[in-house]
Order: structure tokens, then sequence, then C-alpha cells
């Protein structure tokens, strides 16, 4: 969702009741995010050099180039509120401490040497995403992008990395009838890809295991993807009756070209990890005997940089292309709420769910 003019008034008011001063860095971003939401991109002349704190505040200033005004407002209203909660937050999670553990029924989230891990954690079904999950792992993301932690990662428990969307999501129907379901299905599948296209700090995922459906999908919604060479990555969308999601159908022909993505998101081929690394959507594949020591060493070594500087070389990154992701999103979600009522996908489901089928 976008912040509108009164969320951003409001975030002003916010920023003069902090309790405690942000520190020079977060006020510099904060100036500069007000004017470039409230004036657009800087044209005043640079002060001279010794006028250092009118030099930083335009250098801040003119670091943001053509950011959207109402991107910026977003950041703006973003960055009070990580500030806000931060602050009244006595409870907060500290890096070190092992939170979630009663909070979250199908993740295990712990928060250490200045990375959040959340593992999907459902192993005898292969982690696969149920409608609570869903929810869990939004709510988990959300308070990732507002703890100490500088890095987050996304992993998972047991032999695979997560087999996708959980097919039993398709036979709890509620009173008001399937088409209910896919309407209302369509709506949390649109935000929970939102939550990782908004998503503020580098998100990592270390992938254990085989991928399917969704969860490689939003792979390209990540900053880095390490796997396992026991990995694989698999969207049979066509053998479910499926489409894309994920923002799968506009970041994975960029990632890849237009031709490898065909042969995945239509034809559905399964890539080996070197095969996914070859072509773009994994960044390193480690083999599985030394995994997880080469991937955490390396982390916790990147989870030392300054964490302002990795958050804002990221919306650098980013930023020019969060709407554009955002209408991808809205369309395949709405293209998907059509497709899960058509006989392809019913009949391919209920052929899986009666055990007659397997990818
Ligand atoms: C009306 C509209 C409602 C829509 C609601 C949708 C909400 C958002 C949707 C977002 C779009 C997402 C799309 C996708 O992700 S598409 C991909 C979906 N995934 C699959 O099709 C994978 C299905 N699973 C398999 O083919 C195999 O299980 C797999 C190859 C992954 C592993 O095979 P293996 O032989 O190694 O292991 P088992 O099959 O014995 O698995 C162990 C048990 O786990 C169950 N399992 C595994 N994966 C799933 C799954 N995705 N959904 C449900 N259950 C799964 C499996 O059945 C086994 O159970 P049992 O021990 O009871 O047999």
């Amino acid at each position: 969702m976008r912040a509108s003019q009164e969320d951003f008034e409001s975030a002003m008011n916010q920023v003069k009741l902090l309790k405690k001063d942000p520190g020079n860095e977060v006020k510099l971003r904060l100036y500069a995010l007000y004017k470039q939401a409230t004036e657009g991109p800087c044209n005043m002349p640079k002060p001279g050099v010794f006028d250092f704190i009118n030099k930083a505040k335009w250098d801040a200033w003119n670091a943001l180039g053509s950011l959207p005004k109402e991107t910026a407002r977003q950041n703006y209203v973003d960055l009070v509120s990580s500030l806000t909660s931060s602050s009244e937050s006595s409870t907060q999670v500290k890096p070190g401490a092992d939170r979630g553990q009663q909070e979250y029924e199908n993740l295990v989230v712990t928060s250490e040497d200045g990375i959040t891990k959340i593992m999907f954690n459902r192993p005898t079904r292969k982690n696969a995403i149920s409608t609570q999950m869903y929810q869990e792992i939004m709510l988990a993301l959300k308070a990732a992008s507002k703890d100490d932690s500088t890095i987050t990662v996304v992993t998972g428990n047991g032999d695979y990395y997560c087999s996708g969307n959980d097919l039993a999501n398709f036979t709890d129907i509620p009173p008001g009838g399937v088409e209910e379901k896919a309407k209302q299905s369509a709506i949390m599948l649109r935000d929970f890809v939102g939550t990782f296209i908004d998503f503020p700090k580098p998100l990592v995922a270390v992938v254990n295991g085989p991928a399917v459906g969704i969860s490689v999908t939003i792979l390209g919604l990540f900053d880095a993807v390490y796997a396992s060479d026991r990995a694989t990555f698999h969207t049979p969308f066509s053998h479910l009756g499926l489409s894309p999601e994920g923002c799968a159908s506009y970041t994975f022909p960029k990632i890849m070209g237009p031709a490898k993505a065909t042969e995945m998101l239509i034809f559905g081929k399964k890539l080996t990890a070197g095969e996914a690394c070859a072509q773009g959507l994994v960044t390193e594949v480690f083999p599985d005997s030394t995994f997880q020591k080469e991937v955490w060493t390396r982390l916790k070594a990147y989870s030392k940089l300054p964490p302002n500087s990795m958050r804002i070389s990221k919306q650098v990154i980013r930023n020019m292309e969060k709407e554009k992701l955002h209408a991808v999103n809205a369309e395949e979600s709405s293209v998907l709420q059509e497709r899960w009522l058509s006989d392809e996908c019913i009949n391919a489901t209920m052929n899986f769910l009666s055990k007659k089928a397997k990818l």
C-alpha cells in the first residue's frame, strides 16, 4: 500500500516526538527523503566545501537522484515507522535472542549475529506453505524489517527448501464458495508477494534443498540466493493448470532472458542448482557437505557491514522498479484468481490430493 499525504504528515509529527536521538546519519536520510518527497530532485547549487552541514544535507538529498516523490514519501514513512517501533518497544528482540518459537506454528525465527533467520518448519510436508504459514511469513518479515538485524535470511528445515503452495489450501472452502476462496486467496497472494517487494533490508535465500512453485518465483525478489548443490528449482505451473506468480513473469525474463524463462515458467523445466546459477537466478552454489558452514560464515561477515549503507544501496538498486513490481504482482494475482477456478487446475489438484499424481 502506498503512503498517503496523511501518513506522511503523521510521520513528520512522530519524528518530533522521538525519545531517542536517531543519530546524524538517520537525520540526514530523513532530511533527504523529506526534501525529495516535497520538492523532488535536488537542483540547488552545491554548498562550498567548508559549509560542512549544508554540504552533508545537499549530498544526502542529491544522492536520491530522480527517486519519484511518492517513493520518497513512502520511504520516509517506513523509516519513521522503524524508528518509532524501535524506540517504543522495550521488549524488542536483540540479536542473540531466540524468539518466535512460541509465536509461529510453521516457522522458526531466530536472531543472532545481526542476522534474522526465518526457517520454514513443516519438514514432513516438505515445507509446503499452508494458508496460516503465508500469514506467518508476512508477520515474520514485517518484524524482521523493524528489528536490530542487518540481514534477513529465509531457509528451510529438513531435506526440502519448500514444495510451494500447500495443495490442501484448495480444500478449505469458506461458506461463500470456491469463488470467494479464490478472491480471498488472490488478496492474500498479492499481500504476500508485496511484502517481499517492499522488504527494506538485504534479503538472502539459503536454499538447502529442492524448491518448488512460489518458493522459486519469489527468489527473483531476493538480493542474494545461495544454494546447496542438492537444490533444484521447479515451477510446474502448466502441469498444475496455473500461471506464474511472485513477479516471475517480469523478473525471470529479465534475469535469464525470455527463452530460458519460458522453459521454466511455461514448460515447467526443472533446473539444477548449477543451471539456476548459470542463468542468474542463484548467486552461488556450494557442495552440500560444506553448504551451511560456508554460507553462514559468509553471511556473518556481511552482517557486520554498515546497516544503513546496505539499506540505502538496496533502495537505490530496487526503488525505480517497485511500482512496476507491484503492478505485475496485482496482474499475476488477478489472473490466478481465474485459473484456480479452471478445470485444468481443479483436475491437477484433485489428482495430487487423491495421490494419483506427483510432480
Ligand atoms: C480456490 C483457490 C485456492 C488457492 C489457494 C492458493 C493460495 C496461494 C497460491 C500461490 C501460488 C503458488 C503456486 C505453487 O506453489 S505451485 C507448486 C505447488 N506444489 C506442488 O505441486 C508440489 C506437490 N508435491 C509433490 O509433487 C511432491 O510431494 C514433492 C515432489 C514435492 C516431494 O515428493 P516426495 O516423494 O519426495 O515426498 P512426498 O510426496 O512423500 O511428500 C511428503 C508429504 O508431504 C506432502 N506434500 C509435499 N508437498 C506438498 C504440497 N505442495 N502440498 C501439499 N502436500 C504436500 C505429500 O503429499 C506427502 O504427504 P503424505 O505423507 O500424507 O503422503
